[in-house]
């Protein structure tokens, strides 16, 4: 089975962070470790607590895993701060860890700040440069790269922006887009290439963790060894369908089923995603 492992934050409420991670994981059949970098008391109405979790711990986590495990790709999420995001950066040199997704969290959709101001540089400069692809949102694409989205044209800029960072790819989500038919992910890579995703923008509040499960469903097909197209269209199916059979939890922002590609997408999804 092949082996993959996620450095992100622990969410309370089992919908996004290491958790939504973990559950993908499992969904998509390859067997998840992780490295905690901090811990937030979290729920579906949003973030009470965030504690970092002490750089040697997290350093302990990262060898214990990278000294067993053949990892065959893996993910960040919330790194928290830039000497969380250095000491990352040094493992996966030091384990030469291959197919890195980057999902650059920043700030949780109920407004809660997940990196401090100042590790955005730590990003750009340390971490992306390793990495196969990176996946912001909008504001978060916004962010990296000083560029306002509003249109096809500006979302194209923002992408070059980030690709100057030297990562090999940028995957920009839009679930935070204007149109309120469709969403549209948007991919560019170092030699031009683009492939643009859409489908049909499901009406709901239950969207809480949809950024870490598409990127988890994306480092899972990279490990067992799908192309890139191939592992962004199977991540874009498995979000639609667990925002689609959301399960209505809790009384906020709800998780999305992290079980429904399984037991529905592969069978009546896939016409969905265009
Ligand atoms: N309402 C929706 N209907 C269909 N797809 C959606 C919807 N909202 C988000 N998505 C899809 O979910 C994926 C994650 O995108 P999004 O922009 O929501 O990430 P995010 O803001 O990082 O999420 P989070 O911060 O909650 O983890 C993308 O593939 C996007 O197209
Ligand atoms: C721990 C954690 N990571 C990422 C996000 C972004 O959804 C969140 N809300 N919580």
């Amino acid at each position: 089975m092949k082996q993959v492992l996620t450095i992100a934050g622990s969410d309370s409420g089992g919908g996004a962070g290491i958790q939504a991670d973990i559950k993908t994981f499992q969904e998509l059949s390859v067997f998840g470790t992780s490295v905690v970098t901090a811990v937030t008391a979290q729920n579906t109405l949003g973030v009470t607590d965030v504690a970092p979790v002490p750089v040697p711990t997290i350093e302990k986590q990262l060898q214990a895993v990278g000294e067993d495990f053949q990892i065959a790709a893996l993910k960040t999420g919330m790194l928290f701060d830039a000497e969380t995001i250095q000491t990352v950066t040094t493992a996966i040199r030091h384990y030469k860890w291959q197919n890195l997704i980057v999902d650059p969290v920043m700030i949780a959709k109920g407004g809660a700040s997940l990196l401090q101001e100042d590790a955005k540089d730590a990003i750009l400069q340390d971490l992306l440069p390793l990495a196969a692809v990176v996946t912001p949102n909008i504001p978060e694409a916004e962010s990296l790269s000083g560029i306002h989205i509003h249109n096809d044209m500006t979302r194209h800029e923002a992408a070059e922006k980030i690709l100057q960072s030297g990562v090999n790819g940028v995957l920009i989500k839009g679930g935070h887009g204007k149109n309120p038919d469709f969403t549209e992910d948007f991919y560019l890579d170092q030699h031009g290439g683009t492939l643009v995703l859409k489908s049909p923008r499901i009406q709901t509040k239950h969207t809480h963790g949809t950024g870490c499960t598409f990127s988890a469903a994306l480092t899972a097909e990279m490990a067992k060894g799908h192309s890139f197209p191939e592992a962004f269209l199977t991540a874009k199916q498995f979000i639609q369908s667990a925002i689609e059979h959301a399960l209505n939890i809790g009384a906020g922002h709800g998780p999305t089923n992290h079980g429904a590609y399984r037991r529905y997408a592969q069978k009546e999804m896939i016409r969905y995603v265009q």
